[in-house]
């Protein structure tokens, strides 16, 4: 693990912990910063160590309504670009402004809106002294967003680049791969779906883990169970 994040206290008070990611996106059911507020409240009377939010009004809400660290992150979509989560020194200002204990940003190597330099934004962040996660889709990404000085990664966009593993398990290899080459913290995320799922990534290496959907997204937990049982009682005769 690099230096800055030895003894720092945000990752001590994380290291083998849940971090619970509490997002509503606008056209889904749940959406609304009351709501996100009493889902990060949930979740840390639950056991979680860190709450992962989108916008800043969200971010307010849930301040109020725990004490548990942020990572925060604005999705805001742009006509010029892929990247959505953290794009651009606008939403990093903006997070900035609200207070967060880390700032997470994608950092594949994709185009960013106006042509906005990664670097320059982890710089940015750096120079005013806020911790930034990296989310990464390949084991490429990770490295170059370790050198050019993130404070930790996270496997958040493997599966949503079109040059990552579309798969519907958590990309256990990548971490894996990350644990093994990279030195400051490595998070697991993404389609972490179930508490056995969640344990072997720490049992692989992760510094912690960060669970959304499975946690906090109704609709698609509704879903699964639909999924399973649709049909296994159909012709049935009772
Ligand atoms: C790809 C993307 O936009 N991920 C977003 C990142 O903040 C969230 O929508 C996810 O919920 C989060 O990464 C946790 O993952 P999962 O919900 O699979 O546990």
């Amino acid at each position: 693990m690099g230096d800055e994040s030895m003894g720092d206290v945000f990752f001590e008070s994380i290291r083998g912990g849940l971090i619970v990611s509490c997002q509503a996106l606008e056209d889904e059911p749940l959406h609304g910063s009351d709501t996100m507020a009493k889902m990060a409240l949930a979740a840390d009377q639950g056991g979680a160590v860190c709450i992962r939010a989108n916008s800043v009004q969200d971010i307010a809400a849930i301040k109020k309504a725990t004490k548990l660290p942020i990572i925060g992150i604005i999705k805001r979509e742009y006509e010029d670009s892929e990247i959505y989560i953290t794009p651009t020194l606008r939403e990093v200002r903006e997070l900035m402004e609200a207070g967060v204990d880390v700032i997470a940003l994608d950092a594949t190597g994709r185009q960013r809106p106006g042509g906005e330099k990664l670097e320059e934004l982890v710089a940015f962040m750096k120079g005013h002294g806020q911790k930034v996660m990296a989310d990464i889709s390949t084991i490429e990404e990770a490295l170059y967003a370790e050198s050019i000085g993130v404070s930790c990664i996270s496997t958040t966009l493997s599966g949503y680049t079109p040059y990552s593993p579309q798969q519907i398990d958590p990309d256990f290899n990548l971490l894996q791969e990350a644990v093994r080459r990279i030195r400051i913290p490595v998070i697991a995320e993404g389609r972490i779906n179930t508490p056995e799922q969640a344990a072997n990534s720490l049992k692989l290496g992760a510094h912690a883990v960060v669970v959304g959907s499975a946690i906090t997204r109704p609709k698609l937990i509704t879903e699964r169970f639909a999924d399973a049982i649709r049909g296994v009682r159909k012709g049935q005769v009772h």
